[in-house]
């Protein structure tokens, strides 16, 4: 899109009608500092739920552009790449509006923090020492090359067991991202691996090196090279140089790391603008840290204005009373009482079903009976604490032939032969990519782990890889698919194909290994024409790659075959993945004690209450219609076929007797639904108390 640099402040209007349609608060954040003759000072627009947050940021950057900022310097720093996809379309409309057809915000700089930092890094790479073609781990391949340098120094052979690779990764990733000493990270979030700290460290130093000799960048590098940028004062000067605004989006949910950055970016605070909400802080597992946002006033001198939106357009007064409601009961926050107009004499619902299958049964009933009332099933939400919460649901959905897309849990790029045709790709754009390589070898009949890495080793000490991966000598069974493999990569490494044919190369030749390797091919297949149609937009196979391992696509694609796009499908989602969305009717399940607080946090007060945010995330996603579904009883997993083992749930502790009130509390059973009615439980059928008292009386 063509890039417009719009009108001098002088000419500017502040008046301007496209500003109309906001609130004044809304409006007070968007002309922070504007027309003071000098750069804004530092602001922090703490924003409620559903109050317009990303409408206010969108309305910014054109403000900002409209008094004579060059969009080419703004820098726009968002949680996901949906949420910068977004707030690009949004200001570019915007804009339009603002100043009419032709006119437009082209946004260079705006995307996460990871896509930022890739790119940045890649400009300046000559500068940190880093190889221009250094291709990106995903959370996955940093696991493994973790696991394997974990083999190699022999600790996954000690007589106490070592913490897996995957929980390595993890305490490795909070001490980048947290800036905390590893004993303090293993003293306060891993203590059952506090005895392992000397062998963690020579574990990391093993890792990074691994790294470093491959070429490849895990996603904390990304940020922790970016945040080592910013410590040599020239290079800080020059990437300082390049925005004169920087804009960001859910601070809330940023880490120290990040906060480091941003300082290092705007050291006085001057055009930097960070929205965010306290309540809505849920990423402390990633080492998001809600002090950034409380902090963040006192950071400079003089200190951040902040201002608050509350106005809530979202949901009807009742959802919010009660969304509310759960939040107030939390210690520490910037206070505010999000309100809204939108009347309605309907209370959020608390239902009480028997077990996870009523419960699914509920839930599909309600959404049929919405979709009969002019709901579409794309405007409905299913909500859990955790993926794997969904199971029964999937299984009812999949029964009644209700189309649905599940967010979070198991990815599409999660699937295996998604991942093997990728690896093909990163290969061929690094080929000193071991992880990548490894994983190709191994699809060729009777190449193992101990094969693959003799061909890598060959291929490392080789001035040309792909000359070493050709002259290697392949184990009988892989003899006849060996040169089409080497063809392969060589096309793929001279470019012999423009992009994105080269994909189409790929999966001609991944075709008979897919059959060989899965039962279930053709439906695996179908993943990676969707594959391919995704790579129609991107320039290049290393966009392509960036793009993909930076932002993937978030619908499961591996087991319900995606409906298509302009289907009417309900949305299956984890909390996490539901952020930033909204439904007009919402549906949470399992609301007990258990699952909201998830019995797998550790019970600290910091993570309690991250999950009653949780709850409030999860609640003011609604517009119209907010269920919280609570199962009385659970199976318990360990049992005989056909055992009766359960356990009964209590409600959440995050809705306790003194809020239960602001809720429409009723029972419900397939037997009675069937019957035609629910047992409300103001109208009790059978008042046993009564009974029992009346049996002494
Ligand atoms: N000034 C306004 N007038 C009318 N509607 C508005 C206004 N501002 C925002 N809205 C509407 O309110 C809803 C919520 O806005 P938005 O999605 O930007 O909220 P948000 O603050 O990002 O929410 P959350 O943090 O919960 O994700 C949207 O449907 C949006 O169109």
């Amino acid at each position: 899109m063509m890039l417009t640099r719009w009108m001098s402040s002088a000419e500017s209007t502040p008046e301007s009608s496209y500003l109309e349609t906001l609130n004044s608060e809304q409006r007070e954040a968007v002309e922070h500092g504007i027309g003071a003759g000098e750069q804004a000072g530092p602001l922090l627009i703490i924003a409620g739920a559903g109050t317009g947050k990303t409408a206010t940021l969108a309305h910014r950057v054109v403000r900002l552009i409209e008094a004579g900022a060059d969009p080419f310097r703004i820098l726009l720093l968002t949680f996901s790449r949906r949420a910068a996809d977004e707030m690009k379309r949004r200001a570019e409309c915007i804009a339009v509006r603002a100043l009419g057809e032709g006119a437009a915000a082209s946004l260079a700089w705006a995307g996460t923090f990871h896509a930022i930092g890739a790119r940045l890094l890649r400009e300046h790479a000559d500068q940190l020492g880093l190889d221009l073609s250094f291709s990106i781990l995903d959370r996955e391949d940093s696991a493994d090359l973790m696991g394997v340098i974990r083999h190699d120094l022999g600790l996954s052979s000690t007589k106490e067991r070592f913490p897996t690779a995957r929980t390595c990764l993890e305490i490795y990733s909070r001490v980048v991202n947290a800036q905390l000493p590893l004993a303090e990270v293993l003293k306060d979030t891993f203590p059952w691996c506090a005895s392992w700290g000397n062998e963690l460290r020579r574990l990391f130093a093993g890792y990074v090196e691994a790294k470093q000799a491959q070429m490849v960048l895990d996603y904390d590098d990304l940020l922790l090279h970016w945040a080592q940028a910013m410590e040599d004062p020239d290079l800080a000067a020059e990437i300082r140089d390049r925005f004169d605004y920087v804009l960001v989006d859910e601070y809330q949910d940023t880490n120290r790391l990040q906060a480091t950055i941003l300082t290092g970016l705007k050291p006085d605070g001057r055009g930097l603008t960070v929205v965010g909400d306290d309540a809505q802080a849920i990423y402390s597992f990633r080492a998001s840290c809600v002090r950034n946002i409380l902090d963040f006033p006192t950071l400079f001198s003089p200190p951040a204005t902040v201002l608050t939106l509350a106005r809530n357009y979202r949901s009807t007064k009742p959802i919010l009373m009660a969304a509310n409601a759960v939040i107030d009961l939390a210690p520490e926050r910037f206070t505010k009482q999000l309100w809204s107009e939108r009347a309605s004499e309907q209370k959020p619902r608390l239902v009480t079903v028997r077990d996870e299958i009523e419960q699914a049964r509920y839930v599909a009933d309600r959404v049929l009976e919405d979709r009969e009332a002019g709901v579409p099933l794309k405007q409905q939400a299913i909500l859990f604490r955790t993926s794997s919460h969904s199971g029964h649901l999937e299984v009812e959905l999949t029964r009644r032939a209700i189309p649905y897309v599940k967010f979070g849990g198991l990815k599409f790029l999660d699937s295996a032969h998604v991942k093997d045709v990728l690896a093909v790709l990163r290969w061929a754009e690094n080929p000193r990519d071991r992880l990548a390589g490894f994983r190709v070898l191994q699809l060729l009949p009777g190449v193992g782990p101990a094969h693959s890495r003799r061909v890598l080793d060959e291929m490392a000490a080789a001035l040309m890889p792909i000359a070493a991966l050709a002259g290697a000598k392949p184990p009988a069974a892989a003899a006849a698919a060996w040169p089409d493999l080497t063809a392969l990569m060589r096309a793929l490494r001279d470019r012999d194909l423009p992009w994105p044919a080269e994909l189409d190369a790929i999966q001609h030749w991944y075709g008979p290994h897919l059959e060989r390797i899965h039962e279930d091919a053709e439906i695996r297949s179908a993943d990676l024409v969707q594959l391919a149609q995704i790579a129609t937009g991107s320039l290049s196979r290393s966009d392509f790659l960036t793009d993909l391992t930076l932002g993937p696509p978030e619908a499961t694609g591996d087991y319900a075959g995606p409906p298509l796009l302009d289907d009417d499908y309900l949305n299956l989602s984890t909390i996490h993945s539901a952020k930033g969305r909204e439904f007009r009717s919402v549906h949470v399940i399992n609301v007990v004690d258990g699952c909201i607080p998830s019995d797998l946090c550790t019970g600290s007060t910091a993570e309690i209450e991250e999950e009653r945010r949780l709850l409030h995330v999860a609640m003011t996603r609604a517009k119209d219609e907010l269920h919280l579904v609570m199962p009385h009883r659970f199976y318990t997993h360990a049992q005989m076929k056909r055992g009766d083992r359960h356990i009964h749930a209590p409600r959440t502790r995050f809705i306790p007797n003194a809020i239960v009130g602001l809720f429409e509390r009723s029972a419900w059973s397939s037997a009675t639904a069937t019957a035609g009615s629910s047992t409300s439980a103001a109208q009790t059928r059978v008042d046993v108390g009564a009974k029992a008292r009346a049996m002494w009386n």
